[in-house]
């Protein structure tokens, strides 16, 4: 821990939208995409390439604590293509996982690979997320974990930080989860099982799943480098031990991330075209222009290019968004703008996000002078006039992000620490100011 004095940058200045927006927003890769394929280049049986991968904090924590577990990954031509060398699962090594749910979830079951102990930390905002699922599965699962002292022996962590004892080999089997809070737990599991050796058959067992897409993204990404997975079942999925093919592999734009730009047609009026939109998908941020339309917007996808016209009319919803919950700060932004109520629901799991999102989308927008309330699973958004302020983002890159989507609208919206959207979005807001027709 280092102790600064450096005062904190000061709050960024949401730039108004002043004319109907006419602009091609090029999105970089997908961090989730990017994670799961720089695993499994790590695990892979020869040497393998990423292109077109995101480089944000999120991707380079992965990257270094993949370097630290024994992976050599250096970049190409470009920042945005990697080499990936495999080699033996190194521990005795710390792992920082920033405020990474992909790289705090996805390695530890890695981790349990390596030949010594490997310990996980993070930043402050991350030792609240929750954990206890996939380390007690890892603990079913016959690998020891425990807290940095290592002595509540019989105590699991709930929370970073925490050390995988790796022996070099996991036996794996079958292991209940309870993934009701997050379905990383799932797809860290299921990412490392074919190296199990008898690879793993995972139950879940809590009575929501969020996010199913991510999972079904985990399923194809494991498929396409020629492991064996079993899905037939609801809830359960079935991996078999074998070799991970090395691959080259092109990772496709980051469609959530490209949720506020598309938003911001809606908001402002006029085109934002994203271009390398995929046809076929497990991005959760394919639903994006279905919900727009819903919201006012209309859509058209013509070779690889996706365009949103909006008028500037926005339209209150009532969506489930449990199948993508990294979607609602953008559609709460857009909701708190809209000329009626909406209600989003199936996303309680958004609690244990980079922040308490329903916390502080109904603290902020209330902020505003809006009207946000919580519910057991989501938000209640009723439009009223708004008024600049200074939003908070408490770390979390896509509080920035709808902000500025109030911002188009509403004078006078101060972002403080934009910076945080760095998380899978660096130079957020040289994009942004673009879409608007100013390099500013
Ligand atoms: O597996 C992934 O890449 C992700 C899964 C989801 O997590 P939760 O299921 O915890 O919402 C999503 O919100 C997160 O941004 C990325
Ligand atoms: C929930 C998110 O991130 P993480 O991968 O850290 O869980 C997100 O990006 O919206």
């Amino acid at each position: 821990m280092t102790s600064s004095t450096t005062a904190p940058a000061p709050a960024w200045e949401a730039p108004l939208a002043g004319a109907p927006l006419d602009a091609t927003v090029e999105i970089p890769g997908s961090k989730s995409l990017t994670n799961r394929l720089l695993v499994l280049a790590a695990l892979a049986d020869a040497p393998g390439t990423l292109r077109g991968a995101l480089r944000s904090r999120d991707a380079d924590l992965m990257i270094g604590a993949l370097r630290a577990l024994g992976a050599g990954i250096a970049e190409g031509d470009q920042p945005s293509t990697l080499h990936v060398t495999p080699g033996p699962v190194t521990g005795d090594t710390d792992i920082d996982t920033g405020l990474a749910g992909t790289v705090m979830r996805f390695l530890p079951p890695f981790a349990a690979l390596a030949d010594g102990p490997v310990r996980f930390d993070g930043d402050a905002a991350a030792r609240v997320r929750p954990m206890l699922p996939v380390l007690a599965a890892l603990h079913a699962l016959g690998v020891t974990v425990h807290g940095p002292d290592g002595a509540d022996e019989g105590e699991l962590p709930a929370h970073l930080p925490f050390t995988v004892e790796g022996r070099g080999h996991v036996a794996g089997g079958a292991v209940d989860v309870d993934a009701s809070q997050s379905s990383q737990f799932v797809s860290g599991l299921l990412l490392a099982a074919a190296r199990f050796e008898r690879g793993l058959t995972l139950r879940h067992i809590g009575a929501t799943l969020p996010s199913l897409p991510h999972i079904e993204m985990t399923v194809a990404t494991l498929r396409d480098v020629g492991v064996e997975v079993d899905d037939s079942r609801d809830g359960m999925w079935h991996v078999a031990p074998g070799p991970i093919a090395a691959r080259d592999v092109r990772v496709e734009p980051d469609l959530s991330n490209a949720a506020p730009f598309l938003a911001a047609a809606l908001v402002a009026g006029g085109t934002v075209r994203v271009p390398g939109w995929p046809t076929i998908t497990t991005q959760p941020g394919a639903m994006v222009p279905e919900l727009l339309e819903r919201m006012g917007g209309t859509y058209t996808l013509a070779d690889g290019v996706l365009s949103v016209t909006g008028t500037g009319a926005v339209h209150g919803i009532d969506v489930d968004l449990h199948a993508g919950g990294e979607l609602a700060p953008t559609f709460a932004a857009l909701a708190a703008l809209a000329d009626s109520p909406s209600r989003l629901r199936g996303i309680a799991h958004l609690r244990g996000h980079e922040t308490d999102r329903l916390a502080a989308l109904a603290r902020e927008i209330t902020r505003l002078g809006g009207q946000a309330e919580e519910t057991r699973d989501g938000l209640v958004i009723t439009p009223r006039p708004l008024r600049g302020d200074v939003v908070r983002t408490y770390e979390d890159h896509r509080m920035a992000t709808s902000a500025a989507l109030l911002g188009l609208r509403v004078p006078g919206v101060q972002v403080e620490n934009v910076a945080t959207t760095g998380k899978t979005l660096p130079g957020f807001t040289a994009m942004w100011q673009r879409m608007l027709g100013s390099d500013a």
